[in-house]
């Protein structure tokens, strides 16, 4: 059964970041409740997966604060992201395991122990039914996110964090990953993204854009 999550609060204070030495924002703030969503708009370079890697704890920033219910990343008793789920732009999937045993692995290194059929049940909905058995390196780009994916949706996190959820993805894994999304929202998980395309997703959610930092 899918986890409720309530009264979680993202917080970001008085961020500036730098990357190469060049200045990306400064005086960044925002604040996101238990089901919200927060989209990161803003150009290309403009600071928006840099920004995301801060907040799962994987960067730090110049200036200022990340605080997951009131406390620092760093104060956090379990960790930095053991209340977040990450889909970066990279899958982060064993290529030589299967589907299967990626999700499988990846719930294992999360304290998370996940059935064969869960595991099946996700990938079926995911449209990848058949492809349950085969090495990763022989899917193609579009299967390989799927994967990606599944892990994340399986991961029963309340902070989704993920860098253009979207991308390689066809038209009906979309439609499959905005009810996911939705249905994340109503349970009282977050979710903050960063998009080039424009797929609505229904529920409380704000957006920040970043500036230009050309
Ligand atoms: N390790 C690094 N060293 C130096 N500069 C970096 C590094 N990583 C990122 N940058 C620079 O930081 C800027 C922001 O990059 P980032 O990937 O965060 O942008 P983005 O908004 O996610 O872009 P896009 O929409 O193209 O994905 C870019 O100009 C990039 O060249």
């Amino acid at each position: 059964m899918s986890p409720s999550f309530a009264d979680q609060t993202l917080e970001v204070r008085d961020l500036v970041l730098e990357r190469g030495e060049r200045e990306l924002f400064h005086g960044l703030a925002f604040k996101l409740d238990s089901g919200e969503l927060l989209q990161l708009a803003g150009r290309n370079g403009s600071g928006k997966t840099s920004l995301l890697r801060v907040l799962c704890g994987l960067s730090r920033p110049l200036q200022g604060e990340v605080l997951w219910n009131g406390q620092s990343l760093s104060a956090q008793e379990d960790g930095p992201a053991a209340h977040l789920a990450y889909l970066a732009h990279l899958n982060a999937s064993k290529e030589e395991l299967n589907a299967e045993e990626n999700i499988r692995l990846s719930s294992a290194l999360q304290g998370r122990n996940i059935g064969r059929e869960e595991a099946w049940e996700m990938l079926g909905q995911l449209d990848l039914r058949g492809f349950e058995d085969l090495p990763v390196k022989f899917l193609s780009q579009g299967q390989k996110r799927r994967v990606a994916l599944a892990k994340l949706l399986l991961s029963a996190r309340p902070l989704w964090i993920m860098d253009e959820p979207f991308a390689a993805l066809d038209v009906q894994v979309i439609q499959v990953l905005k009810a996911c999304m939705e249905d994340q929202l109503k349970r009282g998980g977050m979710i903050v993204l960063t998009t080039h395309q424009a797929v609505p997703i229904e529920g409380p959610q704000q957006t920040v854009t970043l500036g230009d930092a050309r």
